[in-house]
């Protein structure tokens, strides 16, 4: 498997025009721009930050199109796979081959959030996807809090088959996190695995090959940086990066909720000048009054303006 994401992944936003419809020059904008920044890996497309499964099934192609082109071949475009049943997803996958991504992120089944899965259930569904598309895939671990996170043997056992080359862990239980991936690791040395922490990065980033986050895609930089630090184990240099974030981490990701925290990423890419404004499609809703000033202030503390 030749994809390397040891590094920033950022999950951009999809930008939309102030009637709600897909942006193509801010695709365009977003694009060029992560795509150029030494130390991104690749970019994960359609994902919670990017309003994926918001978009009609035509429009999730034209996103994936529209980042391929924008990104000019520097880095790999990858998509959020979250089609409910697995021959959905399988379709959906294929699509996203046709469209030019270089790999799938895949989603558990919505429905496990709320009754859990059936034994065997998720790795029939990397399995069926990846045979089905020839797509390689990256594990997506759910929080701890979730019943749709896979346990340690689920894990185990996506991670060993056929097409699968990273994982994306938000398990946000650090006791899990602590036990469960040194015996990942052992048992699939190559199996890259990135963080989606945003919220809390600094305790997993010692641990990591790199962090696919939504983060990444209004703070690449620093991200960058931050990666390196948890790499070369220099905690002093993490915790410098991470405090200097703290004001951006606290009005983006410690909000009511994660659902917030991507309106919040396009108040932070106004802020920056990428976007000239934060429309989002419902259900996600505008942000109380004075919250983009917040954003913006805070990304002025973080030196990211
Ligand atoms: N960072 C979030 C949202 C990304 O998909 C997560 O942990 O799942």
């Amino acid at each position: 498997m030749s994809l390397d994401l040891r590094g920033l992944t950022p999950a951009p936003v999809t930008p939309f025009t102030r009637d709600g419809e897909i942006d193509y020059d801010g695709i365009k904008k977003v694009g060029a721009w992560l795509g150029g920044i030494d130390g991104v890996k690749g970019l994960v497309v359609l994902g919670h930050a990017g309003e994926g499964t918001f978009l009609t099934s035509d429009e999730q192609t034209r996103v994936i199109e529209a980042y391929v082109e924008a990104v000019k071949g520097e880095v790999p475009i990858i998509a959020g796979i979250t089609g409910e049943g697995d021959h959905v997803a399988s379709e959906e996958t294929r699509r996203a081959v046709k469209a030019g991504a270089s790999a799938g992120l895949v989603y558990p089944s919505h429905g496990w959030l709320r009754f859990g899965y059936q034994d065997g259930a998720p790795q029939e569904r990397y399995r069926r996807i990846h045979e089905e598309s020839g797509m390689p895939l990256i594990l997506f671990q759910y929080p701890d809090n979730t019943k749709a996170t896979y346990n340690l043997q689920t894990q185990l056992d996506i991670a060993a088959q056929p097409g699968v080359f990273a994982m994306k862990n938000g398990v946000r239980n650090m006791k899990r996190w602590d036990t469960e991936i040194p015996v990942i690791r052992e048992q699939n040395p190559d199996l890259q695995i990135l963080t989606c922490h945003d919220e809390y990065l600094l305790h997993t980033m010692f641990d990591v090959d790199g962090a696919l986050v939504g983060y990444g895609g209004i703070a690449p930089e620093p991200l960058i940086e931050l990666i390196k630090a948890g790499k070369a184990k220099d905690y002093a240099r993490a915790r410098e990066l991470h405090d200097r974030l703290m004001p951006v981490t606290k009005s983006v990701y410690h909000r009511g909720s994660h659902m917030e925290g991507t309106v919040a990423l396009k108040w932070a890419l106004v802020a920056r000048g990428v976007l000239e404004h934060a429309t989002v499609r419902t259900p996600l809703r505008p942000l109380a009054e004075g919250a983009d000033r917040q954003i913006a202030d805070a990304m002025r503390q973080a030196g990211l303006v």
